[in-house]
């Protein structure tokens, strides 16, 4: 479990997060929503040690990351998977050695046991006889699916993924967003998504978290952004017509 508390991150004397506290469960797909601005790359990059704290803490099973010594943050590093918007694969390595970078970086293992972990996380996301493809040669879901596959290889207990969904149709889209949930689900991954699509929001959203100016404006599930009348959610989740119109039906089919 991932425990933030009063988090406060700035720049120059400028406030950017103020006062976040907040959490997130294993096995459970969180996602962070705002509007552009609000925060919620500072807030990711916070997570994953980019950013340190002004005030406030991050605790990752109990183990406040300020406190880390350099051995407990080389551990948590092992513990952490990424997946970048685009994807950030190396162009000029093959999708086998793409997933196994980090193992090579991390692992004293034999290529044999390498390799052995490499084919099961490919197999995981589908993705079988590519190893020796390249990134170009991979249309954009694809490449999703390695980055997912290599930010897996570590047996991560945390992954954190920045747009995962950007640049892609909305079915390959959606796909990729049930892959990492199913995932997260498997292995009791806590995994913290930030978003702007709302078809992630409605499909995926166990928790979600909503920032607005810095703050936390609103929490819940997406079962619960259907009901909240949280002003700010909803003239920002259902600023399209189709969204205000779904979620009428929805209102109106539970009588709510
Ligand atoms: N390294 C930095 N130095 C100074 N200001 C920063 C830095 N990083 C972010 N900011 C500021 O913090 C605010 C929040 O930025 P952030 O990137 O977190 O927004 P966001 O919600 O992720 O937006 P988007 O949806 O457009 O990606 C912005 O005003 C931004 O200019």
């Amino acid at each position: 479990m991932i425990d933030v508390k009063n988090l406060h991150k700035g720049f120059g004397g400028v406030q950017v997060l103020k006062g976040i506290t907040t959490n997130f469960h294993p096995g459970k797909t969180s996602l962070i929503i705002g509007q552009s601005g609000s925060g919620k790359t500072v807030f990711l990059k916070s997570l994953i040690g980019l950013h340190t704290p002004e005030e406030g803490t991050i605790s990752f099973d109990g183990r406040v990351s300020t406190n880390f010594t350099n051995e407990e943050r080389r551990q948590w590093r092992q513990e952490i998977g990424m997946v970048f918007q685009g994807s950030a694969l190396f162009d000029s390595q093959t999708v086998e050695e793409n997933v196994m970078f980090p193992l090579k970086m991390f692992k004293k293992q034999s290529q044999k046991e390498m390799l052995e972990r490499v084919n099961f996380v490919l197999d995981r996301v589908n993705l079988t006889n590519s190893n020796k493809k390249f990134p170009a040669e991979l249309s954009g879901g694809m490449q999703k699916r390695v980055a997912i596959a290599r930010a897996i290889v570590m047996n991560p207990k945390y992954l954190f993924c920045d747009e995962p969904n950007s640049g892609l149709d909305p079915q390959t889209a959606i796909v990729i967003d049930k892959l990492i949930q199913e995932i997260t689900d498997e292995y009791q991954i806590t995994t913290v998504i930030n978003t702007h699509d709302m078809n992630s929001v409605m499909e995926i959203g166990e928790k979600i978290v909503f920032l607005k100016d810095g703050r936390k404006a609103w929490e819940g599930s997406s079962n619960e952004i259907f009901k909240t009348d949280n002003e700010a959610v909803v003239s920002f989740v259902y600023s399209s017509n189709l969204f205000k119109k779904v979620r009428e039906a929805y209102l109106n089919e539970k009588n709510l």
